[in-house]
């Protein structure tokens, strides 16, 4: 009798693989560094601590640029103190990737760990449920990477299957749900822990009058983790659903690669970010969500909730000019910005608990501010990807934790 097995057999172990469900979030945790600035303050701050006073008129430009980004706080890892131990780091350029390497390699995984442990007692089940890990930043690289200490930090088991996503930028949020939604799907009974990290002192440069680009970046990018839980067809006498990922898309701008280019130098990351951005992304949006949503029969933006990357203030007014879409429908996203600044990957995670939270205090039906229905959007480098995110929220449900 041969042991090899025939198509037949072969079809019905895929089968059996598979799920029956779509893929749900089914917890989500967040977490910042305790070192935090007003923007307001950062300004004096910053120039002060890369020995920049000097520079009159780009700290004024500093301080318009700071204004107009709408962030009231961010939280940082980087303290004066670490800060004043490296001045490298502070230097314009100068050589300083192993110091800050070494910095962030053992600190990105305990911030993961925060969020990580966050999410998994509001999902209340034995971490040795966990089969699959995500972790995704685009703050260090590292051998092992920080999906191993992770692993090791949150004591899962040695054989969860896991998958380390560097260097996606912003869109690192949005890029690891298709990814986290695919295995559910595909391995019935998994369940996916996903943790977006960000220590961005990766990018922390000192002022420079002919680098306008970093500038703006001092003024945006900021520090922290968030984690979700995801699986197919829930145990509902254990587990809540909080949305249903229902299908995801990415798609390339045309001619827009040298928008936003980020490279890992000597001196840590460097970028451009060009002034075009929101124009772009705002003037290409609305080609890429009718390609989402036609095959569901919807057009109207505004029957929709927003989850939207904040990436920076001109991005969401102009996407949201664009799209006609009444001002509360970004309120989950310009909160995140106001509170947090922008988190890179992380943020998009944010905005997800920042809805869902809101949601539940207002008594909202559903998770999405009482609607069915609502997507997901990720800007990343290139400017190269959108990601877009499906979601059909489901009816609120409040969490153990969440219900004091
Ligand atoms: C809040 C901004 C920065 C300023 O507001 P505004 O309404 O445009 O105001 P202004 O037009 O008055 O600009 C204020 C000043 O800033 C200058 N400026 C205005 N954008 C610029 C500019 N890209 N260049 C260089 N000068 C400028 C502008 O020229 C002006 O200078 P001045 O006339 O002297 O006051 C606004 O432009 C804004 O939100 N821009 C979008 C920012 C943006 O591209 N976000 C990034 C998306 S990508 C991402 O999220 C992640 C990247 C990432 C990367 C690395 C990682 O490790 C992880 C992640």
């Amino acid at each position: 009798m041969s042991l090899v097995p025939t198509l037949v057999d072969c079809e019905k172990i895929q089968e059996i693989q598979r799920a029956e469900g779509l893929a749900n979030i089914l917890a989500i945790g967040t977490a910042t560094p305790s070192n935090f600035f007003y923007q307001s303050d950062y300004p004096d701050y910053y120039f002060r601590l890369t020995n920049s006073e000097h520079m009159v008129n780009l700290k004024q430009k500093f301080i318009r640029i700071c204004d107009k980004t709408l962030i009231k706080k961010r939280h940082f890892f980087f303290t004066e103190e670490i800060l004043k131990e490296n001045p490298n780091i502070c230097e314009y350029m100068a050589p300083s990737l192993n110091a800050r390497h070494d910095l962030v390699v053992t600190e990105l995984p305990k911030l993961g760990m925060e969020a990580a442990t966050i999410a998994i007692e509001e999902w209340g089940l034995p971490k040795s449920k966990i089969t699959h890990l995500i972790f995704c930043t685009t703050s260090c690289v590292d051998m092992p990477g920080a999906d191993y200490y992770l692993t090791k930090l949150l004591e899962l088991s040695p054989s969860v299957k896991r998958f380390m996503m560097y260097h996606q930028a912003c869109c690192g949020g949005g890029m690891a749900i298709p990814l986290a939604k695919d295995l559910c799907e595909n391995n019935k009974g998994s369940r996916v822990l996903v943790v977006c990290a960000e220590i961005t002192a990766i990018l922390f440069h000192g002022p420079n009058e002919n680098d306008l680009d970093s500038l703006v970046g001092q003024a945006l990018f900021s520090n922290g983790a968030s984690a979700i839980i995801m699986g197919s067809d829930p145990d509902l006498s254990m587990e809540h659903s909080i949305f249903e990922i229902v299908t995801t898309s990415q798609t390339i701008l045309p001619n827009t690669e040298k928008l936003l280019t980020i490279h890992l130098r000597e001196a840590g990351l460097t970028f451009k970010l060009h002034k075009d951005i929101p124009k772009v992304i705002s003037e290409n949006i609305e080609d890429v969500l009718l390609h989402a949503f036609s095959p569901l029969g919807i057009s109207d933006w505004n029957s929709l909730f927003w989850i939207v990357h904040p990436g920076g203030r001109a991005i969401l007014d102009l996407v949201e000019q664009k799209l006609k879409l009444t001002e509360e429908k970004f309120r989950a996203s310009r909160h995140v910005l106001s509170e947090y600044g922008n988190l890179a990957s992380a943020s998009v995670l944010f905005v997800i608990e920042e809805m869902r939270k809101k949601s539940i205090k207002e008594g909202k039906s559903t998770n999405g501010e009482g609607l069915d229905w609502g997507v997901l959007l990720g800007f990343g480098p290139g400017l190269t990807v959108e990601t877009i995110v499906l979601l059909r929220s489901l009816p609120v449900s409040t969490p153990l934790s969440l219900a004091s």
